[in-house]
């Protein structure tokens, strides 16, 4: 049993209109921690019909919550936020237990989590609009931005915090009641996230937090016509669906999927920077975030150099339960993902790829933990080219000149985020412009944070999460014209 000071975060039913609740049926499942494969709780199973209930609250809900004041939903949120960072604690032994995650990285997690709301409870008072100079003598024409109804969002088990305050943050600020569908692997960070708000002060049936089978609740919230905006995170096919099923009564869709992150050193970068930021953009979370870097490019002139610091500092790593001290990567998140990086590595070291790094990388069906490795001679042939590894393996692809690695960075279906280490400024704009890409981080590994846009061209989705603009989607645009004055 996890040791919390709050226990009441620990929650083993699902949050409905102001209730926390079991499934109509009874049904439950187990949450396993993937560090052990112990149980720390179970959970409902819900479907379809308690979808269609919650759906119904939330549109009750929504007619007092979208005619409160903007600084009334700043103040909630604010208290959120405060709750949030005050059991900071006990939300990142959630938070690790179900994700595997080591402790300090489920903390920075939730206080990464938790900067969304705060940003969102102060973005919620400037959803400004405008007045629009008349074309017509006797006429006044304006525009307010109004509340888009009821929302829904579908999240992964990567990122159990953030992934649901990007979104919930947004949503609540611009007046917009929320259903949350988390990943069934790790429904624990959002029950006990909905708790925190439930203290907060935020109303009813304008939050609620539904776990169970995902095609079904998925299919509800689509085709629902109550709901107006599905926001999701997760995989580029999951993700395709949604919005196929969105679309038959046009809903607004946002969607934040799969990358292939190119990160690129230049003969001209600081090499020990370089490795600095490799190893946090390819290895936080274990590899399992859709930022990470895929696909490693370096120039000729330092790819040795680059290759053994970098593999000397990958086989420092120490590998441990989450919960462990020290521990710097934890397991992956299942069986499935272990057996998907393992079927890369193979293919590619069938293909030539050599392993630079020194543990064992090799996989059986009872292990938790993976080694990670450094793997390089890698080529475009290799499915890692091509594919997200979403696992702690870096692959280095050697290049000549600055055209071949932007035509090699761009020759890809996805466009997430992208990183690049130069010391020249030319070299800096010519290929950051260059990049077909929505976030490319320039000499550093980690480009995420509240007050940037975060999200993907091409196959990595639509719409931006985060920042200034990131509470546009929650919000529709109403102009009215004013005649006859
Ligand atoms: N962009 C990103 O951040 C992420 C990318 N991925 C990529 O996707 C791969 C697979 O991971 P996976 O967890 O399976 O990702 P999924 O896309 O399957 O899961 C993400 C979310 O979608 C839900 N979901 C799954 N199927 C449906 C459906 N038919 N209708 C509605 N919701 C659905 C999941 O619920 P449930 O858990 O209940 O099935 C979860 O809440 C990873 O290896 C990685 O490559 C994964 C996670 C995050
Ligand atoms: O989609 C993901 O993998 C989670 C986002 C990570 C981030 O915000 O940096």
């Amino acid at each position: 049993m996890l040791s919390l000071s709050n226990p009441e975060l620990l929650k083993s039913s699902c949050f409905i209109n102001g209730e926390w609740v079991g499934a109509d049926s009874g049904d439950t499942i187990d949450v396993i921690n993937p560090a052990d494969d112990s149980v720390i709780i179970d959970v409902p199973v819900m479907g379809q019909k308690e979808t269609e209930a919650a759906i119904g609250f939330a549109a009750t809900a929504w007619k007092p919550w979208k005619k409160t004041t903007a600084k009334h939903r700043a103040q909630i949120l604010r208290r959120w936020f405060d709750l949030i960072m005050a059991n900071q604690d006990d939300l990142g032994k959630i938070l690790s237990a179900e994700q595997g995650k080591p402790i300090p990285e489920a903390k920075g997690e939730i206080a990464y989590a938790a900067s969304f709301i705060e940003w969102f409870s102060e973005e919620a008072k400037r959803t400004y609009g405008d007045v629009i100079p008349e074309v017509v003598p006797g006429t006044r024409l304006t525009v307010r931005k109004e509340p888009i109804g009821v929302c829904a969002a579908v999240t992964p088990w990567n990122f159990p915090a953030a992934m649901i305050t990007r979104k919930a943050g947004p949503a609540l600020a611009a007046g917009c009641p929320i259903i949350i569908k988390p990943a069934s692997q790790t429904p624990l960070t959002a029950f006990a996230l909905a708790y925190l708000a439930h203290e907060a002060g935020v109303p009813a049936g304008v939050l609620q937090v539904i776990n169970g089978r995902s095609s079904e609740i998925g299919t509800a919230l689509c085709e629902n016509p109550t709901v107006r905006k599905l926001s999701f995170t997760g995989s580029t096919d999951i993700g395709k669906l949604l919005m196929q099923q969105c679309a038959a009564n046009v809903k607004k869709v946002s969607l934040e999927l799969g990358g292939n992150a190119p990160f690129i050193v230049f003969d001209d970068a600081d090499l020990d920077k370089s490795v600095e930021g490799a190893l946090i953009a390819k290895f936080r979370n274990n590899g399992q975030t859709c930022v990470c870097a895929n696909r490693i490019l370096v120039q000729s002139g330092v790819y040795d150099a680059f290759s053994a610091k970098l593999a000397a500092a990958v086989d420092k790593l120490v590998v441990a339960d989450g919960a462990t001290a020290g521990a710097e990567l934890g397991p992956l998140i299942d069986r499935k993902a272990y057996r998907s990086i393992k079927a890369m590595i193979d293919d590619a070291t069938a293909k030539g790829a050599v392993q630079i790094t020194s543990r064992n990388v090799e996989f059986d069906e009872q292990q938790r933990f993976m080694n990670p490795v450094v793997l390089g001679d890698a080529q475009r042939s290799m499915d890692f080219y091509a594919d997200e590894i979403f696992g702690p393996v870096a692959a280095l692809f050697k290049f000549d000149s600055i055209d071949d690695a932007i035509e090699m960075a761009n020759d890809t279906e996805y466009g997430l985020a992208s990183y690049m280490y130069t010391q020249s400024i030319s070299t800096y704009i010519h290929v950051s412009e260059a990049l077909e890409y929505g976030m490319v981080g320039v000499n550093t590994g980690l480009i995420s944070n509240e007050v940037a846009p975060f999200g993907g061209i091409k196959s990595s989705g639509i719409g931006r999460e985060g920042s200034k603009y990131g509470i546009e989607d929650y919000l529709e645009i109403k102009y009215v014209c004013l005649g006859g004055l």
